[in-house]
């Protein structure tokens, strides 16, 4: 294996294992996953890669994969995946009451239906606040809130997961975390290619729907929350909701909504459509650690490069003497994708002769740090979630209520057309004025650093 290639690491043999408390206890019941719209996108892309992975890994049975197919709008399509999940685990000669059957539901929130039985819902989860209440009320008429795992796969990345370590277990970063010193946060999601092949699907729901109330603000929970009592999963999303619940409304002023040029050249998308494809939006957070500070959330589709990552700027220094050459401030950014890594950007001496400062970076890039250290993908590290009973990585109910207050008025302003996407060119940065908006809320850009990326 070359430098800095990732590798699949193998374990000795299949080990079925299921958490209780914080202690892993081993499981002996037939296991099967059900993936219900095993012929969608997302399945093809995500679901089944994730699982064949975790299956070479060796975390999954080497069973055989059955298709079954059916509506879900009749009972027969159940009735026969019902015989041959038994079928299966009668050849298997499962236990009575020992099989574990983990529903896996990556559908359209409209097909949304019902050992232990878990299942697993994929976001979308509703439109909006009254949509999401109702799914969680017909959900929760079925299964009880542990059973319900709603996966947001953000949060199975390496670096999101990492957040919490960094956060909690450094005292470097303990005092400096909070208004005094920090002068604003952006969460940024940017992708270089558009909607190909799913503008239907997109543009019912838009960039936020689509990546800012869910992904983009699952990060800004673990950035900006309180430090929880333990790390059992409640407790963590206990945190998680009160931080939700201290955002303040979303002022229009602190909106730019955007669309990419050809966008709606897709047969699939509407003519007139208003859906946007790029958004920024900037949420205030109304507590003692963190009133006036910007959290500024960034998301868009056709842009110029793609890369997923948080950058927290901090302030000048007061009373600053190195006055001759400002290059910018401050900022510790953690690159979730991709080329996992984090930096800190910082003012040191020019090396030479002269007392000159320029800018550099402390430098954890984890290729170059782990080599040979397989980062899994997230949907792989959520799924043995699932099947170990670890909700710590999913969403709760009350905070995906929480996260549709924030942005469901909003929405509606948008979906009722009040508020209007401004074009841009597909492979920009976007609306310019969304670049002004990010000036006027504080963020300072940095001019003249120059990365060298470490050679191994
Ligand atoms: N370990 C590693 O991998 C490291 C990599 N580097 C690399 O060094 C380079 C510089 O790093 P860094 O300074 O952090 O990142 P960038 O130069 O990519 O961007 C810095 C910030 O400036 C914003 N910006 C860029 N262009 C404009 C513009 N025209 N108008 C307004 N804002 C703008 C960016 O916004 P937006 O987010 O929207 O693009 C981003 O917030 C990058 O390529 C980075 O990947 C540096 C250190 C370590
Ligand atoms: O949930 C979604 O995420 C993908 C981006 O995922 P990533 O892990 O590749 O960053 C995005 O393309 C898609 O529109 C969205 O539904």
């Amino acid at each position: 294996m070359g430098p800095g290639e990732w590798c699949l690491q193998k374990r000795d043999s299949f080990k079925s294992e299921t958490l209780v408390g914080n202690e892993t206890v081993p499981e002996i019941g037939c296991l099967s996953i059900i993936v219900l719209g095993a012929s969608g996108d997302l399945a093809k892309k995500k679901t089944f890669p994730a699982l064949f992975h975790l299956y070479c890994q060796g975390f999954l049975p080497p069973n055989e994969i059955k298709y079954v197919s059916g509506s879900y709008d009749a009972a027969e399509g159940f009735q026969m995946l019902d015989k041959e999940i038994s079928k299966h685990e009668t050849s298997k000669n499962s236990l009575e009451g020992s099989s574990r059957r983990l529903f896996y539901l990556a559908l359209p929130p409209s097909l949304i239906l019902g050992g232990w039985t878990r299942i697993v819902v994929e976001k979308p989860f509703g439109r909006d606040l009254g949509s999401a209440e109702e799914l969680s009320s017909q959900i929760g008429e079925l299964f009880d809130e542990p059973q319900i795992y709603r996966i947001d796969h953000y949060l199975g990345k390496e670096l999101v997961q990492n957040l919490l370590v960094l956060r909690f277990a450094n005292r470097f970063f303990l005092p400096l975390w909070n208004r005094d010193n920090i002068d604003n946060v952006q969460i940024v999601f940017r992708e270089d290619f558009g909607t190909e092949g799913r503008g239907g699907y997109f543009d019912e729901y838009g960039i936020i729907r689509d990546i800012i109330q869910n992904h983009l603000l699952q990060v800004l929970c673990l950035v900006a929350m309180e430090k929880p009592v333990s790390l059992k999963p409640e407790r963590i999303r206990d945190e998680k909701v009160k931080v939700l619940q201290s955002v303040l409304p979303i002022k229009d002023e602190e909106v730019v909504l955007g669309q990419y040029e050809g966008y709606r050249d897709d047969p699939t998308v509407p003519d007139h459509s208003n859906t946007p494809t790029f958004a920024t939006v900037i949420l205030r957070i109304h507590n003692e650690r963190w009133e006036g500070v910007p959290f500024i959330l960034k998301a868009g589709k056709a842009l110029n490069s793609r890369k997923a990552e948080i950058r927290v700027q901090f302030k000048d220094v007061p009373g600053d003497i190195f006055k001759c050459k400002k290059q910018g401030r401050n900022e510790f950014v953690i690159r979730l994708q991709p080329s996992e890594a984090m930096y800190m950007k910082l003012m040191v001496k020019q090396p030479g002769l002269e007392m000159s400062t320029v800018q550099s970076e402390l430098d954890l890039s984890y290729r170059q740090r782990y080599q040979g250290v397989t980062i899994p993908e997230a949907y792989e590290r959520l799924i043995l979630d699932t099947i170990r009973g670890d909700q710590q990585h999913f969403v709760r109910r009350d905070e995906l209520k929480a996260a549709w207050e924030i942005f469901t008025p909003l929405l509606h302003r948008i979906d009722n057309g009040e508020m209007k996407p401004i074009p841009y060119q597909a492979g920009s940065r976007g609306p310019a004025e969304a670049d002004e908006l990010l000036e006027k809320a504080g963020y300072v850009q940095t001019h003249g650093y120059i990365w060298i990326p470490p050679t191994l």
